[in-house]
């Protein structure tokens, strides 16, 4: 038996293992053909990994706007730069300071709205611009478009700044530094408020006062809104600025399009491998949660202390919680697309990584946490940022207490959140005392006129860095404003590098005077591409269902009209499709798509009030019967107010046929 065995093996030998071998020819070839299998998988994933790394596409095409290659920027001398630099400056020696929801600097605050008033008077006195104090201290601005055609949009910044911390650890006085020029050779506006938010709020009025005194009045509506809470929450300021603007935009008949406010910025070396600045547009918010926690033990004499007393459970609570972070959630938020839309500008190596997300998440999330900053991008944070307990050095105290932050990422919940607070510190009572949730994420899409105004206006200032979408991290006065739009975008052209990011609410805060310059550049650009928009359609949508456009054309047709357009099914597209068929199409015919449903009412020569041009129904609402009541004095927000259309532009010239069309009379 033992001898007629081994002559199998070494019959079997010959074929493929070498060496002793104990299996049968068919276990040989079944083990050669798994482990060649095996390799020929490995060898295709690497192949798949390569190809993959090097074909990787740019994702966010830019759309032109028109703008992009007007090289007309603001015009300014050195002096007016330095000028600008110097009114930021005056702005940092204001100390709005905000210790508390119900500790502000009130007086510093009325001083500051002084100070805009002076240093920017034309704007203050413009025609075209209307200013609103909001309860008392925060500010909203309108400024009037010249094309009523198009939905306006917000611009938010805050004039409140924290408190400047340890005022021994500046290198210079955060209220009274001045332009000092740094080591590096540049010159630096220090000082609390600096990126966090003065730049934004001086940035902004300095593009206005441009554009009024050079009469450059935009195209399109926006809106100013400059909160004075922001840091401790805004419920005085942007809460109240927006139930203030919310009856604006219904009394004018508007839809707020879009709003940008502070948020994230461009950021250089954060990622290794990563060599291009990026521009990190804030499409989504984190949540915020404030959580108190109790210790409790025995009060008594310091020098018989307990085995564990109230400052030792805490501080292992806290200390476990530190250590047993909250969940990444890398991959189910806005965060991977910031690192889809940076990996055709990595390295090699760290394309192929990037590429092939569905491969290596799970190495990407522990490089990102290997920094905080990184970190912080993938999952909800816990920041310990109050610890209180003791009165006396010999008398062991009976309570301690902890306050904890957490910025809640938007795949996370709060209840996962607080169940997580309660394992970690187990022995300690856990209290939620305020919370609101993340926000939903803003559409980024190629499509989207609002983002790529955003972009363009960055992309104008900083040619050479790349857009990526990306959650902020942080918490903004976007909060309020979220049932005003659902295209919220968070973000300042400043440029930081990593050791920059710590000062935000930080030490030595400060912007370099170049910098700032394109903060002003940025605003500015902001308020010219936002006009672009009109040159392509009107942004206000209105949503026609099928059945509604044909009842309506049935409509007309009853009453003698006749379409000069043979496809009547896309009367009024939303821009998106425009721009999706606009290369199908003849500019005309999409032009007259555009316009007809705008058109047809527009001389009703038989108009029963003679007044409906101030206010027109939405066109869904356009019935046989409706013709004889057209609605007075009525906005609707998603109709185009018609006396201002924009006739001067050639996309709204009318063919003959069309001319005699909207000439017709309605019966
Ligand atoms: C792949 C790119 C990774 C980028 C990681 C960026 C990390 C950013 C880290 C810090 C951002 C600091 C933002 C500061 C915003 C200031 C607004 C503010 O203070 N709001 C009040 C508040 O949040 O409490």
């Amino acid at each position: 038996m033992m001898r007629k065995h081994s002559s199998h093996i070494e019959a079997g030998s010959s074929s493929c293992c070498s060496g002793t071998c104990y299996c049968s020819k068919k276990v040989k070839v079944t083990i050669c053909v798994v482990i060649w299998t095996v390799i020929a998988v490995i060898v295709a994933l690497i192949l798949a990994v390569i190809i993959k790394a090097a074909t990787l596409q740019e994702l966010f095409e830019r759309m032109e706007l028109g703008a992009r290659d007007d090289p007309v920027f603001m015009s300014a001398t050195e002096q007016e730069i330095l000028e600008r630099s110097q009114r930021l400056v005056d702005a940092i020696s204001y100390r709005t300071i905000s210790f508390s929801g119900t500790n502000l600097s009130l007086e510093a605050m009325t001083d500051f709205g002084t100070f805009l008033e002076r240093v920017f008077p034309n704007l203050h006195d413009s025609d075209f611009v209307t200013f609103t104090p909001i309860n008392t201290y925060s500010r909203l601005y309108r400024i009037e478009g010249t094309e009523k055609t198009l939905n306006p949009y917000l611009l938010c910044a805050h004039m409140d700044v924290v408190p400047e911390g340890d005022f021994d650890l500046w290198t210079h006085d955060p209220f009274d530094a001045g332009i000092v020029t740094e080591s590096d050779g540049q010159d630096y506006i220090f000082g609390r408020g600096a990126i966090d938010d003065k730049h934004a709020v001086l940035g902004i009025m300095e593009a206005l006062e441009y554009k009024v005194v050079n009469k450059e009045q935009p195209k399109r509506t926006f809106y100013i809104g400059f909160g004075h809470d922001e840091e401790v929450s805004g419920y005085l300021g942007a809460a109240e600025i927006s139930i203030t603007l919310e009856k604006m935009l219904k009394d004018n008949g508007e839809e707020l399009d879009f709003l940008l406010d502070e948020g994230m910025f461009v950021v250089a070396d954060i990622i290794p491998g990563i060599n291009v600045p990026l521009i990190y547009i804030g499409v989504a918010e984190k949540g915020w949660a404030v959580v108190d926690l109790d210790a409790e033990g025995d009060q008594v004499h310091s020098s018989t202390p307990p085995l564990e007393s109230s400052i030792g459970i805490l501080a292992h609570g806290v200390a476990n919680m530190e250590d047993n972070k909250q969940p990444s959630m890398f991959g189910k938020g806005p965060e991977i697309d910031t690192l889809r839309y940076a990996a055709p500008h990595a390295t090699f190596l760290l394309k192929m990584i990037l590429g092939n997300l569905w491969l290596f998440s799970g190495l990407v999330s522990s490089a990102l946490e290997l920094s905080s900053q990184t970190d912080s991008i993938q999952r909800t944070t816990t920041a310990v940022t109050i610890f209180n307990a003791g009165v006396k050095e010999n008398v062991v105290p009976s309570q301690a207490h902890a306050v904890v932050n957490h910025r809640i990422h938007p795949s996370d919940n709060l209840e996962d959140v607080l169940e997580l607070d309660r394992e970690n510190a187990d022995r300690v009572k856990v209290t939620l005392r305020d919370s609101f949730p993340p926000s939903e994420v803003s559409s980024y899409s190629n499509d989207v006129i609002p983002f790529q105004i955003v972009v363009n206006s960055a992309l104008e200032v900083f040619p050479d860095a790349k857009p990526v979408p990306g959650l902020m991290v942080a918490n903004t006065d976007t909060f309020h404003y979220k049932n005003l739009t659902d295209k919220i975008y968070r973000f300042t052209p400043v440029y930081n590098l990593p050791e920059d990011i710590a000062r935000f609410h930080g030490i030595d805060e400060r912007i370099s005077v170049d910098i700032y310059s394109k903060v002003v550049q940025f605003y500015y650009r902001l308020m010219v591409n936002a006009d672009f928009d009109v040159k392509i359609a009107p942004t206000a949508q209105v949503e026609v269902k099928p059945e509604e456009v044909e009842e309506f054309l049935e409509i007309l047709e009853e009453s003698d009209y006749e379409s000069p357009i043979n496809n009547t099914d896309s009367n009024l597209l939303p821009l998106t499709k425009v721009m999706e068929e606009s290369d199908e199409n003849s500019a005309n015919e999409t032009d007259s798509h555009l316009m007809i449903l705008q058109d047809i009412p527009e001389e009703p020569n038989e108009n029963p009030s003679n007044e409906t041009d101030s206010g027109l129904p939405p066109s869904q609402d356009i019935l046989e019967e409706d013709f004889d009541a057209m609605p007075v004095n009525e906005t609707y927000s998603d109709m185009l107010p018609l006396e201002s259309a924009p006739k001067d532009l050639d996309l709204y010239d009318l063919t003959p046929e069309e001319e005699t069309f909207s000439n017709r009379t309605i019966d």
